[in-house]
């Protein structure tokens, strides 16, 4: 009998993507292969210009690959025509951005639920109480995002996210506006709902001790993946990070040549 390996919620598989053609092109991403895990956080890194943003973007359907896959569970996005992506994007797709993105004029219980209003499909009311506790937001349910501080903003957005039941959330910097304590409670917040809902989590940082957060930090340079750190700790991030500067280590300066090392790089 065999066994197969559990689906991974989202993959990209050769991902390539290139901007613009002839002297002003470049490569973003180069060649990457990745999966992110059913259930598990994973947090992107590598320095600016390395592809984070354009992984992301791919892979979440927001632009699209020059060549390769991109996958939410075994939906090939290439497949989809418009109308289809927009559908997945709604229904099995989570976003948490920089900038909260929350809609002024709704409350917090009506931002949170806005997705599936949008969609019709009808709030399962134990399940938002659940989310609504789960970010601490309970007494500021008929309040304005105006009239909340930036990380009870940002918590609004994450219960938003995560509110369809989605395979995937993907957060692109989302403790990027926040300060440290504030972005703190929302990282915690992001691995509490990993952990407890089993929902997975891909998040791109800037930030040591953001990606200390998660299960797994994956790193981008020129385009390419060049390393993997399980069990990640702001210090041991830090001083991968460091390598890039520094030109040491896989794949600093050597973007020719990405040598993988898998289960942590210190
Ligand atoms: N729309 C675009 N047109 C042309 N080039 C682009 C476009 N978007 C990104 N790029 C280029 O692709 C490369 C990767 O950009 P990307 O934004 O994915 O990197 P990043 O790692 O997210 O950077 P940062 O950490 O600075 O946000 C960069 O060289 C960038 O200039």
């Amino acid at each position: 009998m065999t066994t197969s390996a559990p689906l991974p919620a989202a993959r990209v598989v050769d991902a390539v993507k290139v901007y613009g053609r002839g002297d002003t092109e470049v490569r973003a991403l180069d060649g990457v292969s990745v999966d992110f895990p059913a259930g598990r956080f994973t947090a992107v890194m590598g320095p600016s210009g390395s592809g984070k943003s354009t992984l992301m973007h791919c892979a979440a359907g927001l632009d699209t690959l020059t060549s390769g896959a991109a996958l939410v569970g075994d939906t090939d996005l290439s497949t989809l025509d418009d109308r289809r992506l927009t559908l997945l994007r709604r229904d099995r797709i989570g976003f948490v951005f920089q900038a909260f993105n929350l809609l002024p004029t709704l409350t917090v219980a009506e931002n949170i639920t806005l997705p599936l209003d949008l969609a019709g499909h009808a709030v399962d009311r134990r399940r938002f109480d659940r989310l609504v506790d789960t970010v601490g937001l309970r007494d500021r349910l008929h309040h304005r995002p105006g009239e909340l501080s930036g990380g009870q903003q940002q918590r609004v957005a994450v219960a938003r996210a995560f509110a369809g039941d989605p395979d995937v959330v993907f957060a692109d910097e989302p403790t990027g506006n926040l300060d440290s304590r504030s972005g703190e409670e929302v990282l915690r917040l992001l691995g509490r709902t990993v952990r407890d809902t089993g929902r997975t989590v891909v998040m791109v940082t800037h930030d040591p001790v953001a990606a200390a957060h998660a299960d797994e930090v994956i790193f981008l340079a020129d385009g390419r993946l060049v390393d993997r750190m399980t069990g990640p700790t702001a210090d041991r991030v830090l001083d991968r990070m460091k390598a890039f500067d520094t030109g040491t280590g896989p794949g600093a300066g050597h973007p020719a040549a990405p040598a993988l090392s898998r289960g942590g790089a210190t």
